[in-house]
């Protein structure tokens, strides 16, 4: 028997399309309706690591009477190329992909990012469908319709707003991820929590180490409470106006940390590190008080969250940070707390404070 499906729905406000984001194991019986009786063809776009379940699910589309092919991409970030993009849409175009065709995105987050552009690009705008298959891509990457690719001057710098047609987060998918993957997803999870909703944060903190494995007492709700946090900020604001950066908190230096590591960390653990850094910035700058910047520190290094990178490369990550997203000409923009659960931004700030902020991250 099937357990119970939860679903919050998505957007629908502002002229965009409502979509639901459904929570649940044996989910894959509702890929079928969501993709729809107009699509002919769907492609599915696929890590390496998930080569079997991707083409099960081909094998099932195939089934069901679709022309279905399978797309191997490379796994997590060599996926998020301009080179794996054109890739992909080369084979969309063999197969005669229309309009009315579908693509479904299963994997992680770098997958579903890049699955989400080539739907954006292709035609200019085919439906897309995410079946994110990491605790990352359950709770953020899948949700929200960012998506893109990197360059080598910077993460995301190529992509579109294009939401999916729908989410579906099968838990099943969690047991075969590593737990260093698994606690990578827990950094967005606990952004979440310090940006909007605190009942994250008292969850894991009720036992860390068992937030670390999805067999814990809490992995569904700790799921289904940061996806609503995201829904609700991207219902409002799905272009990012404004409110949506607050979705970036911790983003700002875990980018020019990507950048600076080739793409080799995971996104998780640099926003781990931006986080502390945003953090140590908010405290500074006099917004945040102690024990909720300390609270940092303890709850990302209670799961095995990093929270230091190399100080001698702080010159070089300043100049990364300048194409972060939220910049305006020459200014850089943090996302800081004024308190718990209290996003702001924080508008060209000294840079002595910024480096005083790094002095605590570096090593
Ligand atoms: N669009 C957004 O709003 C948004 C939000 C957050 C993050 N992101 C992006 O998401 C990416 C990070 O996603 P991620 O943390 O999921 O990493 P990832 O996609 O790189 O996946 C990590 C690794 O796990 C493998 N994998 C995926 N599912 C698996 C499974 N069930 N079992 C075993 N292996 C599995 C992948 O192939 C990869 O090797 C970054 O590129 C980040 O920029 C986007
Ligand atoms: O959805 C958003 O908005 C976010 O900022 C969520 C982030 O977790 C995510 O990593 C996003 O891809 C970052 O976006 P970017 O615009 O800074 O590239
Ligand atoms: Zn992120």
């Amino acid at each position: 028997m099937s357990e119970a499906v939860t679903r919050v729905q998505v957007g629908g406000t502002a002229g965009t399309d409502p979509y639901e984001v459904l929570i649940g194991r044996q989910l894959l019986g509702e890929l079928g309706t969501l993709i729809g009786e107009k699509a002919k063809r769907v492609a599915v776009i696929h890590p390496e690591a998930l080569a079997d379940t991707g083409e099960a699910l081909r094998a099932d589309l195939a089934e069901q009477g679709f022309e279905a092919v399978a797309i191997q991409v490379p796994n997590a970030e060599e996926a998020k190329t301009a080179e794996v993009a054109a890739y992909c849409w080369k084979a969309l175009g063999q197969s005669g992909f229309t309009r009315t065709d579908v693509i479904v995105g299963v994997g992680g987050g770098a997958t579903t990012d890049l699955a989400g552009f080539v739907a954006a690009t292709w035609l200019r705008g085919v439906r897309w469908i995410a079946v994110p298959t990491t605790v990352l891509a359950m709770v953020d990457a899948a949700v929200g319709g960012k998506t893109g690719i990197n360059t080598a001057e910077g993460k995301n710098l190529v992509g579109a707003f294009h939401p999916p047609a729908g989410v579906l987060c099968d838990l099943a998918a969690l047991d075969s991820l590593p737990v260093h993957d698994y606690v990578s997803g827990l950094a967005e999870i606990i952004k979440a929590g310090f940006i909007a909703d605190p009942v994250i944060l008292d969850l894991i903190e009720s036992d860390p180490e068992a937030a670390r494995t999805p067999a814990g007492p809490h992995t569904a709700e700790l799921i289904e409470r940061s996806i609503r946090v995201k829904a609700e900020v991207v219902s409002g604001d799905l272009k990012e106006s404004g409110l949506r950066e607050i979705l970036n908190y911790g983003h700002t230096l875990a980018h020019a940390i990507e950048k600076n590591e080739r793409y080799k960390w995971r996104h998780g653990a640099a926003v781990s590190v931006g986080m502390h850094f945003a953090a140590e910035l908010g405290r500074l700058a006099g917004r945040l008080d102690d024990a909720t910047a300390d609270r940092h520190r303890t709850i990302l290094e209670s799961v095995g969250l990093p929270l230091s990178y190399r100080y001698d490369q702080w010159p070089k990550l300043v100049e990364n940070m300048k194409v972060d997203k939220k910049s305006r000409g020459d200014l850089l923009r943090f996302i800081v707390l004024d308190g718990l659960a209290k996003p702001t931004v924080l508008e060209g700030p000294d840079p002595a404070v910024l480096l005083a902020a790094y002095g605590e991250v570096g090593e």
